[in-house]
């Protein structure tokens, strides 16, 4: 069961949590992290409860991830993000409560958003880093599905200086992609590489 109101599956076997000192040096505004942080302390600002039947190529990990509202600065709340270690392997997100979207990323840089709220279906394809941003005033759950053997693999935003696109608010109630000033492309034969992985 989804418990909505909870943000949580029920029956879970892993949950996973993340707290703001966990997300040292994602956001843009250093010093807004820091004063956030310093109030926060070690609330948590995500969490994941899933059920993953094995680690087979041919099961599916099930679960909840739920996502506070807020902002680092202009910059709304985020998750890690990742690319699946296996990285042809693919994602789906369902919204249950809150509005969010999926910032998506192919390994030579294009981006894309998918808004998500009660109801809407994000597919993240085989090859996308994905990661997910909560842009609206409430928490964000979603449900979301992905085959077992996918793995997830971090490094590949970190060595890039995060995502290419940073989400923030725009002054007028909404959200607006900006350009990461910090984003270095993938050389061509890093790109080919995440291709090539694929088994
Ligand atoms: O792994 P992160 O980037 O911290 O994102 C948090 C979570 O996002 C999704 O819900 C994935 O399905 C989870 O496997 C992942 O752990
Ligand atoms: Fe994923």
């Amino acid at each position: 069961m989804v418990d909505v109101a909870k943000g949580e599956l029920r029956g879970a076997t892993n949950r996973y949590t993340k707290t703001l000192g966990d997300l040292a040096g994602l956001y843009e505004d250093e010093e807004a992290y820091r004063a956030l942080l310093a109030e926060m302390g070690d609330k948590v600002v995500y969490e994941v409860t899933d059920y993953k039947p094995s680690a087979d190529a041919g099961d599916m990990i099930i679960g909840v991830t739920r996502m506070l509202p807020g902002k680092v600065g202009r910059e709304f709340f985020l998750t890690r993000g990742h690319i699946h270690a296996n990285p042809n392997r693919p994602e789906m997100y369902y919204g249950e409560s809150g509005h969010g979207l999926m910032l998506l990323e192919s390994p030579a840089g294009d981006i894309r958003t998918v808004e998500i709220g009660p109801r809407s279906l994000c597919y993240v394809p085989p090859y996308w880093i994905h990661r997910s941003v909560n842009v609206g005033p409430t928490e964000l759950v979603m449900t979301f599905a992905y085959p077992a053997d996918s793995g997830q693999d971090y490094d590949i935003i970190a060595k890039a200086g995060g995502m290419r696109s940073r989400i923030v608010d725009d002054g007028r109630g909404s959200w607006v992609a900006v350009d990461n000033e910090s984003y270095r492309f993938r050389p061509a034969e890093l790109v080919e590489s995440i291709f090539a992985k694929a088994r």
